[in-house]
């Protein structure tokens, strides 16, 4: 079974207009609400490509309650942890550019915290659990590398997705994935990466402190993967872009679905380049019919 952790889920309020005038009233063109969170969304794309999975996280307040409704509606299984603060709402600005408005998160309280903890004792071994995202201001930075202890204990497997000291706490931990993008690969060790040469010389050094995998998204330009055996490489293929939240969380969920079932890297990245990208072309997070539709543009290449 693959369990997806979102600490810190959200309502994803995504509104367009044409233009963004700063110190203005801005008239929206559209709104819409999406149930939001990393972890979440790898979970839509698990359930969308039939691999049986189950969201653990914190949710509360109302707007915890549409989040809960709308994984109900999407037939997504949740095994939320509630909290008595709201869950955070993230603004997403579709204008001339893409603009994030990502919220801290709630208080979450001990004996909270110490609810969602006991959960992990109930992994088996051979389970999966995805770690993605922000961990809330009121939970330690090393909750990811705390829960992962509980996760190793019990012989289950687990992939990260999140950034900065709490990704590289978890490396020396061997998590089968860790999927940054390349920008979060050049903060990590405070360079710029300005060729795929370099992001392939970073993501061995990812190797080199522990991780399995590294999945590396670039957004329009593609993806690579770095492996102990290989680095593999595929450019994004062409499409019309109509929201990109989300694509990298479509990305690791087809990597990380894939390789529960096949342990092959190889098939998983071409699973999660396709996800990504469909994902990137829908106005939602992608269907399986979309990522079904992207899978035989993609072309993988040792690199
Ligand atoms: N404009 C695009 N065109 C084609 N494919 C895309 C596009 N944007 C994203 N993708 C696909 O999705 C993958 C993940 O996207 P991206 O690099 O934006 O992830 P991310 O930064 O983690 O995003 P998020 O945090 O919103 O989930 C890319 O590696 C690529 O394969
Ligand atoms: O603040 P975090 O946890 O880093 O990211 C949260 C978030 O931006 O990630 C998802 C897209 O990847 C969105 O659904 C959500 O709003």
């Amino acid at each position: 079974m693959i369990y997806t952790v979102t600490l810190n889920p959200s309502i994803d309020y995504v509104v367009q207009l044409p233009q963004l005038e700063l110190g203005e009233v801005n008239r929206l063109k559209t709104s819409y609400k999406f149930p939001g969170g990393k972890g979440i969304n790898v979970s839509r794309i698990l359930s969308e490509l039939g691999y049986a999975n189950q969201a653990w996280g914190f949710l509360g307040g109302f707007t915890g309650e549409f989040v809960s409704q709308s994984l109900q509606r999407l037939k997504v299984d949740a095994n939320f942890t509630k909290i008595a603060a709201d869950t955070r709402i993230n603004v997403k600005l579709k204008a001339d550019q893409e603009t994030e408005l990502n919220a801290p998160g709630p208080e979450i309280t001990t004996s909270e915290k110490q609810a969602f903890v006991d959960q992990f004792d109930d992994l088996k071994a051979g389970d999966m659990v995805i770690f993605s995202g922000s961990v809330p201001s009121s939970l330690p930075e090393t909750f990811y590398f705390d829960l992962i202890q509980k996760v190793k204990a019990c012989q289950a497997e687990y992939a990260v997705d999140t950034t900065g000291e709490a990704l590289k706490k978890t490396l020396a931990t061997h998590p089968v994935v860790v999927k940054p993008n390349n920008h979060e690969l050049a903060d990590l060790f405070g360079v710029e990466l300005n060729s795929l040469a370099e992001i392939k010389h970073y993501g061995q050094e990812l190797i080199k402190m522990g991780a399995q995998n590294v999945m590396i998204s670039m957004a329009g330009d593609g993806g690579m993967l770095v492996t102990p055996n290989g680095c593999y490489r595929s450019a994004a293929p062409k499409g019309t872009v109509q929201n990109s939240v989300g694509a990298g969380d479509s990305m690791l969920a087809g990597f990380t679905g894939t390789f529960d079932a096949t342990h092959d890297p190889v098939e998983s990245f071409r699973y999660g380049l396709a996800s990504g990208s469909a994902t990137a072309f829908s106005a939602d997070i992608a269907t399986k019919a979309k990522i079904e539709e992207i899978l035989p543009q993609i072309k993988i290449e040792n690199f």
